[in-house]
């Protein structure tokens, strides 16, 4: 068997064209919404993902604001630029792009951030309002992962999820989400703690690896049909992402995301809907 592709660049390109249509809509009502990026120190991985946020920005219309700080730039410089941004009327909606560099309080930032200008649904008003059930930006990475599933007619419902990973953007959030009534998912959270790992994964129907392991998950941890979602980005010598997935996976697999064109385009596009939607809600309230 060799799988199909879980296209995230052309499911990408169909919600951001809708995109386009919709901020089209807002200026006309005089409204243009802005997405705001703070990014700290030089990472290059964070200054590409930045620069293709900005790209996407001004494909569908929206204004794009920019905050850039050296990587010796202190909690206060940093917090001082989120204030700026909660002030800031023509920003709808922003993030701070993680991880912030060593000895930066993560937390303390996100914590500081206007909630309802929280386009990563990371703040911990939202992280609660998603737990209660209750209105919230979605959290970017897993949000594009349901959607890219849905997209490609791949059944959610009832399915057993193995979820590996636990970081903030995706662990975390992720089973949050499969779990909902509207997916219905049973989810089984793995990561570093978890003593047979291919056990778990044997079981799967759907697999979202996010672990940031090269090839952790090998052909044979597969069940034949899963449905395989890599998120995991770790760089070769050359630079080139390295998905946590083994490419012979793909053989046993009846869907594969491709890593890179699965998940981060997804991950984008989830982004520009939390900032036109947040757009709306105000237009609507004017
Ligand atoms: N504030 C946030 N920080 C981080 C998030 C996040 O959702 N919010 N997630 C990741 C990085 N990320 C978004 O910021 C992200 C990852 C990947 C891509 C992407 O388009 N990837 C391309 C490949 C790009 C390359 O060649 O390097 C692809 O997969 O095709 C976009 C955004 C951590 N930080």
């Amino acid at each position: 068997m060799s799988a199909q592709i879980l296209d995230g660049k052309a499911t990408a390109a169909a919600i951001k064209s809708d995109l386009t249509a919709r901020v089209a809509a807002l200026k006309e009502k005089g409204v243009t919404p802005g997405l705001g990026t703070v990014l700290v120190g030089d990472d290059p991985a964070s200054h590409k993902y930045v620069a293709g946020k900005h790209r996407d920005c001004a494909q569908v219309g929206l204004a794009s604001i920019q905050r850039e700080l050296p990587a010796t730039a202190t909690q206060e410089e940093i917090e001082a630029v989120v204030r700026e941004l909660n002030e800031d009327p023509a920003c709808t909606g922003y993030i701070v792009q993680l991880p912030l560099p060593k000895g930066i309080d993560e937390n303390r930032v996100l914590e500081l951030m206007d909630p309802a200008k929280d386009a990563d649904g990371l703040h911990p008003t939202n992280l609660g309002r998603l737990v209660l059930n209750e209105p919230a930006p979605l959290p970017c990475t897993p949000n594009g992962v349901i959607t890219l599933l849905r997209a490609h007619g791949v059944e959610i419902d009832g399915a057993e999820v193995v979820v590996v990973g636990r970081g903030v953007t995706i662990g975390r959030t992720m089973p949050l989400l499969l779990t909902r009534r509207s997916e219905n998912a049973t989810v089984t959270q793995c990561h570093t703690g978890t003593k047979d790992l291919s056990a778990h994964l044997r079981n799967a129907d759907i697999i979202v690896a996010a672990a940031g392991v090269p090839h952790l998950i090998k052909a044979e941890d597969v069940k034949p049909g899963a449905a395989i979602l890599d998120v995991g980005v770790s760089r070769n010598a050359e630079g080139k992402i390295v998905g946590d997935v083994h490419p012979d996976a793909a053989e046993v697999a009846g869907w594969i995301s491709p890593n890179p064109g699965g998940v981060g385009p997804m991950t984008r596009a989830q982004l520009l809907v939390n900032v036109v939607e947040a757009a709306e809600r105000a237009a609507a309230a004017l």
